[in-house]
């Protein structure tokens, strides 16, 4: 995947003269097979960046290439989780997960195949026939990811897919993500607002400045790799911390760009 000068400007709304620039000089190459984290301030443009590369909006400037060739709308080469399960509600899991297969054009016995093959690897297999209200939000995300890989896209877009969920089931997600990654070996472009997330999954992090958002500076993390979810409490040691700390220093930089100063409240009144 490769970002040269990535604009994108949104239309003036109403009441406002001039559009609004979310995005701009937006320069990026992620390699096949890479675990790329992408944060930044909120509002910087991180969803904006995730929608262009997923194909839902175009960029209004530069160029954005997948295997060379211009990301013109969406396309089965990449699968996208939101943070937001996004399930359809009158679907099981298996359902769910067949969905994407169905659009590809997997005929029925393998689809369903391929469906419990997906629902195994996020350890879902005995959940198969239950409908998503009857789900817990970190079962519901495990099914979006087995839904967004069951169709074998390259890449693996996801924006804050754990963000809405309980720290342990988020760090249990967050174990089971690299696992998956190890054994699928996808482009895993990952959106997130926690920097201890990014320090733990992410190969390299790709800090964005405040809006317009372009990359700041990238970190390499070199925390042993995938083996880093066999190494037990791998957020205490020492190279962590640091990793972490380097973040934040960056990323403190940027929102106090956008800090906001409160304003005083009912003076004068
Ligand atoms: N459709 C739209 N029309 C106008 N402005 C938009 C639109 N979508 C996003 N924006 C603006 O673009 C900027 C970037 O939004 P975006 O959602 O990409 O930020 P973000 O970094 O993902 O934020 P957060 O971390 O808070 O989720 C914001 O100021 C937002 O208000």
């Amino acid at each position: 995947m490769r970002a040269r000068g990535v604009a994108k400007e949104f239309p003036a709304r109403a009441g406002d003269t001039e559009g609004y620039v979310a995005v701009r000089d937006f320069d990026l190459d992620v390699r096949d097979g890479e675990f790329l984290v992408v944060v930044g301030p909120s509002g910087c443009g991180k969803s904006t960046v995730l929608n262009l590369l997923g194909g839902l909006d175009r960029p209004t400037g530069g160029e954005l290439l997948l295997d060379g060739r211009p990301i013109d709308g969406p396309g089965l080469d990449r699968g996208i989780v939101f943070q937001q399960y996004a399930l359809f509600p009158w679907r099981t899991a298996l359902e769910n997960v067949e969905f994407g297969l169905q659009s590809k054009g997997v005929a029925r016995k393998d689809r369903r195949r391929i469906a419990r093959d997906y629902l195994g690897l996020v350890g879902l297999t005995r959940f198969a026939g239950n409908y998503p209200h009857t789900l817990s939000g970190g079962m519901k995300q495990r099914v979006a990811i087995a839904r967004a890989l069951a169709y074998d896209p390259d890449v693996l877009l996801m924006d804050e897919p754990f963000a809405a969920l309980d720290a342990q089931t988020r760090e249990s997600l967050q174990a089971q993500l690299v696992r998956i990654w190890q054994e699928t070996r996808k482009t895993v472009i990952f959106i997130t607002h926690s920097i201890e997330e990014a320090v733990y999954l992410g190969e390299r992090v790709a800090v964005m400045t405040a809006g317009p958002g372009r990359i700041k500076q990238i970190v390499d993390i070199d925390l042993g790799g995938a083996e880093r979810v066999n190494e037990g409490d791998i957020r205490s040691s020492y190279e962590f911390t640091r990793l972490r700390h380097e973040l934040w220093t960056l990323l403190k930089a940027e929102v106090d760009k956008t800090a906001v100063e409160p304003e005083p409240v009912g003076v004068g009144r």
